[in-house]
């Protein structure tokens, strides 16, 4: 099946949709917002910062002074060559020789200092949304629909665009009020009233006409910029999420490469591909368009910056009452000025770029600090217990799931929870955790110092070594070598013992049954008081699975355990019931769990 890109409306996509973080976005608002990032980076990392901050923005106007020496030195060469003055010429040319010098260390210095502050101002902000996000529960959003789109990408390629695009732009701000520092004196003085006739048939002379032409330009190419510049940056910030959004599709069919293959998904997967890669080529129209636009406009005005004074001087020059290199100077200082006055217009690409990253930023860091309130009490129990009360569980959409009056998980207790497919088993397991915030009750958690591990139902393997693995989220060198070779013959993995240190692509050289022993490994290493298995042995045979709980119940028998399964099987291995059904529960003691039951069990295993 090959879909086309309009049968998927990728045309309507770009065309309307205006992202969500850019609607009541003002250019005020961003700058704001660019400043409090700045301000953090400074508090964070002041005695860098203030130093570093310093020396780059008097590098810009230290390059200011510079050019403005060069410049002068190239007129007076000009002026030396019109009066054929040969030792003013060569004194001007070595002038010029060390200022290209000086200009060339200044400018190298200049990146050291920039590339520094960049990875700085890198370092602060990625430490910041890194420990928000990744160490703290607004990692977990229950809702996915509503969750940020790419934080990923917020974290590594907006801040990296921040800094980028910060660095670019402060230094060029501060080089412009320089120059027009520097400049702006002397277009003054150079600048003389200009008659203008009216269509009317009067006349009014516009005073220091030159000057006043300088800022005009700049205005106008500033207003313009800023209106081509705008849909620039809103194409930009639709840019970076439909970029995100094709990575993120390649990189999971990557990750589902056998899923895709063996469901005969290819076909399928390719037209997700292009379809996401139409995106990006459909919202590269306008953007080219834009991003022309503002090209053009800066080149037309800045070459029409470049004449003005020539056309207004000229006749000054042919009357003999102004030297050649004096109207060189006059059109560089109009120049300078007209460009330090528009440096906003001139530079406004990598405005809007900078927008772009810092509107981003401010989406993630505006819902890292959104909290769904839970409609939970949480409370620590003065007992090793679970004890809920007056529990209704509800969906994200607000719709009942179950309710539980009154309910105890005691130390060393062992609860086997059943229900149908999407009565709430997994989500009863979210809300004892805490992260599930939809429903209202009591959850009183075990007193302090117990600890408590759930296990999903879908297993999670980072890329690491088969130790890392084990050990999560301990950190590997948590437990002995003979800890870790003991528990690989627990779970049968022995054959393993030799890639303890080895990383691997461990979810992809593992089969699922396999997956799932590794991750009950973890429990025996971590002993906890409270253990929640969530379909932990759903991919293993009767009699592994059977050897599994056996291992369990030897290995770690104060444990109290809760497991969610389907299967009768594991009836034997539990001495109470929690029975979801028809909005409700139903709770059992169940008699038959013996430990005799897990010994003959598990002898039965070993003798197959
Ligand atoms: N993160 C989530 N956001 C929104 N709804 C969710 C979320 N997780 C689960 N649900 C919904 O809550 C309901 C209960 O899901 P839950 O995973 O608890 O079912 P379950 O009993 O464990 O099912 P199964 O036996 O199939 O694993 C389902 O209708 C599901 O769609």
């Amino acid at each position: 099946m090959t879909a086309s890109v309009s049968d998927i409306g990728a045309d309507a996509v770009v065309a309307t949709e205006c992202p969500p973080d850019f609607a009541h976005r003002n250019v005020w608002g961003d700058v704001a917002y660019m400043v409090r990032l700045l301000a953090f980076h400074v508090r964070r990392d002041w005695i860098f910062a203030v130093p570093l901050w310093v020396l780059l923005l008097g590098a810009g106007a230290v390059g200011s002074y510079l050019q403005l020496r060069y410049i002068r030195e190239l007129a007076n060469v000009t002026n030396g060559l019109v009066v054929s003055n040969r030792p003013a010429v060569v004194a001007a040319l070595t002038g010029a020789v060390v200022f290209i010098v000086l200009t060339a260390i200044h400018h190298g210095l200049q990146s050291a200092l920039a590339y520094t502050l960049r990875i700085r101002i890198r370092t602060a902000l990625t430490g910041e949304l890194l420990r928000r996000w990744l160490g703290g529960r607004g990692f977990y959003r229950p809702l996915q629909d509503h969750a940020l789109d790419h934080p990923e990408q917020r974290v590594q390629e907006d801040v990296y665009n921040f800094g980028l695009y910060l660095i670019q732009l402060a230094p060029a701000l501060v080089t412009s009020a320089t120059t027009f520092y520097l400049y702006s004196n002397q277009l003054w003085l150079l600048s003389s009233p200009l008659p203008v006739s009216m269509p009317s048939g009067g006349q009014i002379i516009i005073p220091r006409a030159l000057y006043v032409l300088a800022i005009a330009t700049a205005i106008v190419a500033t207003l313009s910029a800023h209106l081509i510049g705008r849909i620039y940056t809103r194409l930009d910030v639709v840019r970076q999420r439909i970029e995100a959004g094709f990575r993120h599709d390649l990189g999971q069919a990557r990750e589902f490469a056998e899923q895709i293959v063996l469901g005969g998904g290819q076909a399928l997967e390719e037209a997700r591909a292009r379809h996401d890669y139409a995106l990006i080529r459909r919202n590269w129209r306008p953007y080219t368009g834009s991003a022309a636009s503002l090209e053009a406009v800066r080149v037309l005005i800045t070459l029409l910056a470049s004449v003005i004074p020539t056309v207004l001087l000229f006749p000054l020059v042919l009357a003999g009452k102004m030297q050649v290199g004096d109207l060189t100077i006059a059109g560089v200082a109009f120049g300078a000025v007209f460009h330090a006055f528009g440096s906003i217009s001139t530079n406004y690409d990598g405005f809007a770029l900078l927008r772009s990253a810092s509107q981003r930023i401010q989406l993630m860091d505006e819902s890292l600090s959104y909290e769904q309130s839970s409609g939970f009490v949480h409370a620590a129990a003065d007992r090793p217990e679970f004890a809920v009360r007056d529990l209704e569980v509800r969906t994200a959409a607000g719709h009942k799931l179950f309710s539980i009056d009154k309910l105890t998980i005691g130390a060393g207790e062992r609860w086997l929870v059943r229900g149908m497919s999407g009565s709430g088993k997994s989500t009863f397991f979210r809300v004892m955790s805490g992260i599930w915030p939809f429903g209202s009750g009591t959850v009183e958690h075990p007193s302090q110092g117990s600890r408590v591990m759930f296990l999903p139902q879908k297993p999670y393997l980072p890329n690491g070594t088969l130790a890392e693995l084990l050990s999560y989220p301990s950190p590997s060198d948590a437990f002995a070598p003979a800890d870790y070779r003991a528990v690989l013959t627990d779970i049968r993995l022995e054959r393993l013992i030799g890639d303890i240190g080895a990383a691997r692509s461990w979810a992809k050289r593992l089969s699922p049954g396999e997956q799932q022993r590794v991750v009950l490994a973890r429990a025996l290493l971590q002993k906890p008081d409270f253990l929640f298995l969530d379909e932990a042995t759903s991919s293993l045979d009767p009699k592994t699975e059977a050897a599994m709980f056996d291992v369990l119940a030897r290995r770690l028998p104060d444990t109290s355990l809760v497991t969610i399964a389907h299967t009768d099987r594991l009836t034997r291995y539990h001495s109470h019931q929690l029975q979801i059904e028809n909005g409700g529960v139903t709770i059992a003691e169940l008699k038959g769990a013996a430990e005799g039951a897990l010994i003959n069990q598990s002898e039965r295993s070993h003798n197959d």
